[in-house]
């Protein structure tokens, strides 16, 4: 071989080996990426909603939940034997499944906003005659056929099929706690809660973003800042567990197949919004025994309140299911005082301490009135609206002795509470069942892609 042949295949050795190592990098930053970013819309690697024998494992949270006087597998047994089957018979009564809701947009904080424009969809009226006469007064319609209102995206509407009903025997009442959109009764709206499961929409983005931030950053600052007192701490935590249970409805009910309208689980969404952060999953928990504690406390006015809609048979029903939830046994024997709210507002600055946190909790009710998708903004107030009435029952009333005697709650607010437990309990369960196998296919997933990039460097290697 000449000296200039040499050179040029010493040459051409370097192209070769920088390439390859070029192409390593690249491939170990892929897999790197891929185990702890999701890609946004991929291959479901878990199912669509069969349900697998090998998934029913237990999740690898233990010991008791963090602020609370039960323990994980206690909450996962008295969840999946007592509450989850109570609460979903409870919100299909004709009582629990009629939510008034204003959803309009009318968002105090960012009035520029473009994704928020569903005011503008007001003009979409549909046909008086489509609702019962009882309603009428409080009737504001968008068409169902005007993907406009809803940013082109179908899944985002809100069904506002309506059964006949009445209401009686509830008085509006304030709640310190939220942001009151009661006022104007022409703007409200009466939304069956089964037609409009809360479930994968299509809302992400800035606009998504803006929300979650403006929630976390302006109102309760990062947990865990160590200066954050105990109270502080709590709010962060509902709000987190209320994030990351809707991010699990999400992930349980997704749409994996626009053309075919096919909706199934997506457990690569649990995996890597929820499960890999164990404080998510931590702060489910304890959302979930924040409001049954507030479920619980309750108790007698529950008992005693009037469920009347005008059917006897479905409102004794109600009733019925109501004691069962309220009086079960197994529950009062394994976790009686689910969460302790006497530890709270001790010291000199109990009273300013609350004071604040109520304002910030109000804020974070009328952010809700930015979401740009209506679908969410339905859940996001009902939701926020059965915490902040968990809240009122908590921390304004402290004689329980004399609780029903004090404690007043709009109907409203009681159907905000059951089906924000009913959300709450549907998330343990699900995380519960399905984090196992989700966590498995993310495991699966990982070593696929390993081997396939394994499989590439030793082609590279070899050429
Ligand atoms: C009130 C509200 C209701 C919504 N309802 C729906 C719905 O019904 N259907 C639907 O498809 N979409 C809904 N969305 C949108 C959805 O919540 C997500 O914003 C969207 O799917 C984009 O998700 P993401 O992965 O970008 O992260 P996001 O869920 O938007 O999270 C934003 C950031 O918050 C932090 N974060 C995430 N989870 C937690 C947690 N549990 N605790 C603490 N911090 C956390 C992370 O830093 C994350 O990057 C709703 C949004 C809002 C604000």
């Amino acid at each position: 071989m000449g000296e200039s042949e040499e050179k040029k295949s010493t040459k051409r050795d370097k192209i070769r080996w920088r390439w390859v190592i070029g192409a390593s990098i690249t491939i170990v930053l892929a897999i790197a990426l891929a185990s702890r970013t999701k890609p946004e819309i991929s291959p479901n690697f878990g199912d669509t909603n069969k349900s697998c024998q090998c998934s029913q494992g237990k999740h690898r949270h233990k010991g008791t939940v963090e602020d609370c006087c039960c323990d994980y597998e206690t909450v996962d047994h008295l969840n999946g034997e007592v509450l989850h089957p109570i609460l979903q018979e409870l919100v299909k009564t004709p009582f629990f499944r009629y939510y008034k809701v204003k959803l309009w947009c009318d968002c105090p904080f960012w009035p520029e906003d473009h994704m928020c424009r569903l005011r503008d969809c007001s003009v979409c009226e549909c046909p008086e005659s489509e609702f019962p006469d009882s309603f009428k007064p409080f009737q504001r319609t968008l068409s169902s056929g005007d993907l406009k209102c809803r940013e082109g995206k179908p899944q985002a509407a809100v069904d506002r099929t309506l059964d006949s009903i009445a209401f009686r025997g509830w008085t509006e009442t304030d709640n310190p706690w939220t942001y009151d959109d009661e006022t104007d009764n022409s703007e409200m709206t009466y939304v069956n809660l089964q037609l409009n499961p809360e479930r994968y929409t299509g809302y992400n983005g800035t606009s998504a973003r803006r929300i979650w931030d403006a929630v976390y950053s302006g109102n309760c600052p990062k947990y865990p800042a160590e200066e954050l007192c105990q109270e502080e701490k709590i709010l962060y935590k509902l709000i987190s567990g209320l994030h990351s249970s809707i991010s699990v409805h999400i992930a349980s009910d997704y749409l994996i197949d626009e053309a075919t309208n096919l909706w199934g689980h997506n457990l690569e969404i649990m995996y890597y919004r929820v499960l890999q952060y164990p404080n998510r999953v931590e702060n489910l928990y304890f959302t979930f025994l924040f409001v049954l504690r507030a479920v619980t406390k309750a108790a007698e006015f529950l008992e005693q309140a009037e469920y009347d809609t005008g059917n006897p048979t479905e409102d004794l029903k109600t009733q019925s299911l109501m004691k069962q939830l309220l009086y079960d046994p197994k529950l009062q024997a394994a976790c009686p005082l689910p969460f302790d709210e006497a530890k709270l507002w001790k010291g000199r600055r109990g009273p300013e301490l609350k004071q604040k946190i109520q304002a910030q909790f109000k804020n974070i009710s009328a952010v809700m009135d930015c979401v740009g998708c209506e679908k969410c903004r339905l859940w996001g107030k009902l939701q926020v609206s059965g915490l902040g009435t968990a809240l009122k029952i908590l921390f304004s009333v402290n004689d329980e002795e004399n609780l029903i005697q004090i404690l007043q709650l709009q109907r409203n607010e009681v159907i905000a509470l059951m089906n924000l437990l009913n959300r709450l309990s549907e998330s343990v369960k699900f995380v519960h069942e399905m984090g196992a196998a989700a966590e498995m296919g993310r495991m699966h997933y990982s070593s696929r892609l390993k081997s396939l990039a394994q499989r590439i460097l030793a082609s590279i290697v070899n050429t």
